[in-house]
């Protein structure tokens, strides 16, 4: 479904993504690891369109998306689950969900799915409270439900278990097990806990100053060509 070929992004003259592949498939959470500054916050927002491609394309179940703007992408059916969350602090959490089916007819933005509150149910107990008043955790959760209410075709996590505590890490763990299992989305997950990541990869890629210096399945995680490439 993504297809990401020989992508290539520079800030200014330093050659930050130099000519990265990868695919994510349905059904399949694709983790991308790496240190800090590697560049994977870098090539998840060129995916989105935040950052413009050099040289190379992107293209989602076949239509090419590399000159798609970022609304364009989300209406492609790609969602993006930022590193810090990015809720609105002064939306009320009911208003933040709101905001991530802005992409959808009228007609299918009518009301909140209840699945996202099977999902995360401590978002139902908390409708009227405002972003800003949540804990990290729970804003965790709720830029994940407003991102699913887009009914994306891919998702895309940057850091989820970035400053969360553990028992929420689990439940978030959960969560993209359980969207793995439904079968109908691609999961695009950075991760630097490598214990999540593994628990949760169909298939790994991890970048080192810009490049993919290993790829394979989880199995394959544990070797030292992977290891040494980390920070663990
Ligand atoms: N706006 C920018 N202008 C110039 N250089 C940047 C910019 N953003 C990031 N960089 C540099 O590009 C490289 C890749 O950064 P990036 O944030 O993609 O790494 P990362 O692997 O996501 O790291 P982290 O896990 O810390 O987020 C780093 O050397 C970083 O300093």
């Amino acid at each position: 479904m993504l297809q990401v070929e020989h992508v290539n992004q520079y800030y200014g003259s330093s050659h930050t993504l130099r000519g990265v592949s990868l695919s994510v498939d349905k059904g399949q959470c694709l983790t991308l690891l790496g240190r800090n500054g590697v560049g994977k916050t870098t090539l998840l927002k060129c995916l989105m369109g935040v950052l413009p491609v050099a040289k190379g394309k992107v293209s989602l179940n076949g239509r090419d998306i590399t000159k798609l703007k970022p609304n364009q992408r989300a209406a492609a059916g790609i969602a993006y689950v930022p590193q810090g969350r990015e809720i609105f602090a002064r939306l009320t959490v009911e208003e933040n969900m709101l905001m991530g089916m802005a992409t959808l007819s009228r007609k299918e933005a009518s009301t909140i799915s209840g699945e996202v509150y099977e999902l995360f149910p401590v978002l139902k107990e908390m409708l009227g409270r405002r972003g800003g008043d949540l804990s990290g955790g729970q804003q965790q959760q709720l830029a994940i439900a407003r991102a699913l209410l887009q009914k994306p075709k891919l998702i895309i996590l940057d850091e989820p278990t970035e400053g969360i505590q553990p028992s929420i890490i689990k439940d978030i763990e959960r969560v993209i097990r359980l969207l793995r299992e439904r079968g109908d989305i691609g999961i695009l997950l950075c991760e630097q806990y490598f214990d999540f990541a593994r628990a949760l990869a169909d298939k790994f890629v991890v970048l080192s100053r810009g490049e993919v210096v290993a790829a394979g399945g989880p199995e394959e995680m544990d070797g030292e060509h992977v290891k040494r490439h980390l920070a663990v």
